[in-house]
């Protein structure tokens, strides 16, 4: 997408009070080290893929070296490892480095925790797997997770279940505006022996990318892991046989492989996690991946405009009036509206799900 490319350096978000992570040529000792792709995180051990897609691949089990201090090393993280790697039983590798994040996912703070943490590394793209009915759509939980894609850089795709029991056509209609692509399927034939359809439009809506799965418990997102990736059971018991501690029973992140020809397309599913923290997210920032109302605004907006609907001379508004012709401006009030109400989920004042209007 075209919107990824407005982004140079200096958009990049240094947190603030870290300082630069050490280069290098000050860690002499580690030249040797591997790159290895994290796939799981269980009680302190990862479960990595050393030379990743490469000729070499490996799955090995790693550590996080002292040094790494409390910096956390999530799926999709790129690391360096030293020490054992050859992934031989029993053996440990020691993480020693993080690459450099395309990009960072964060979890929602809550009661129990009110830090918003990174969960995901890498990910080139958020599918919110979003039932037709059963459970019904929650339209503000599919807001929030745009605002948190778009503010991540990272592309949506809104993968709709059970058409069978709904029609997409609303859903579709409310987020084609922002540019979130939608993808649909049914279930068909009886109780036991149902076949998944609209699958091959899902594999090539993935193909060649890094795509982190959300949803809700119900909505069949464990049904399309399942079809994408055969061996997925056994694939989340990887980092289980690491800890010998038995079934995997953590709610952290799990990167798999989807098998296929072409580039390497990985998902990466994580259970349990049902919003992203967006309390970082600048209204700028997230106006920016919108494009052309990025543009809109830099030309029209005043200084310290909130954009929101009750902004005071929000050149938005001026941008859509502006319009050649009434389909235009239909089409540049759909965005604005769209736009405003994700901005509104960020900052919690959208307090119910919107009606998928037709
Ligand atoms: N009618 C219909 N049912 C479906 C479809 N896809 C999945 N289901 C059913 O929906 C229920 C939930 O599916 P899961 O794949 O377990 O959902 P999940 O999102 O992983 O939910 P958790 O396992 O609770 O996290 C199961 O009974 C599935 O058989 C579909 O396309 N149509």
């Amino acid at each position: 997408m075209t919107r990824r490319r407005q982004y140079d350096e200096s958009d990049v978000r240094i947190r603030p009070g870290k300082g630069s992570r050490p280069r290098t040529k000050q860690r002499p000792e580690h030249a040797d080290a591997q790159r290895a792709m994290v796939t799981g995180v269980d009680r302190g051990r990862y479960a990595v893929l050393v030379d990743a897609d490469g000729p070499d691949e490996r799955p090995a089990t790693a550590m996080k070296a002292r040094e790494l201090g409390r910096e956390r090393v999530v799926p999709g993280d790129v690391v360096d490892l030293v020490g054992d790697t050859t992934g031989a039983q029993g053996t440990l590798a020691r993480i020693v480095r993080i690459t450099d994040r395309r990009t960072v996912l964060r979890r929602t703070a809550d009661d129990t925790d009110p830090v918003e943490r990174v969960i995901v590394a890498n990910a080139d793209q958020l599918v919110v797997v979003t039932a037709l009915a059963d459970p019904e759509p929650r339209t503000r939980m599919i807001d929030r997770c745009v605002a948190a894609a778009y503010d991540a850089r990272m592309d949506v795709l809104l993968a709709l279940t059970k058409a069978d029991l709904a029609d997409p056509a609303a859903l579709v209609g409310m987020y084609s505006p922002v540019g979130v692509r939608t993808v649909v399927t049914h279930a068909e034939g009886p109780r036991g022996e149902r076949a998944i359809h609209g699958l091959a439009d899902l594999r090539a809506a993935l193909a060649g990318r890094t795509s982190v799965l959300v949803g809700h418990s119900g909505v069949g997102k464990s049904t399309l892991v399942n079809a994408l990736v055969p061996d997925a059971q056994r694939a989340t018991g990887v980092v289980n046989s690491v800890t010998g501690r038995g079934r995997h029973t953590s709610t952290s992140a799990v990167a798999l492989r989807v098998p296929g020809p072409g580039a390497p397309t990985w998902v990466i599913d994580t259970p349990g996690v049902r919003s992203f923290g967006l309390a970082h997210v600048d209204p700028d920032h997230l106006l920016h991946a919108f494009g052309d109302l990025g543009e809109a605004s830099d030309e029209r907006c005043p200084r310290g405009c909130t954009h929101a609907a009750d902004a005071p001379d929000c050149g938005l508004d001026e941008w859509v009036a502006a319009a050649d012709d009434d389909v235009e401006r239909a089409a540049r009030a759909a965005r604005v509206d769209s736009f405003r109400r994700i901005l509104a989920s960020r900052l919690g004042t959208s307090e119910a799900d919107t009606p998928a209007a037709s």
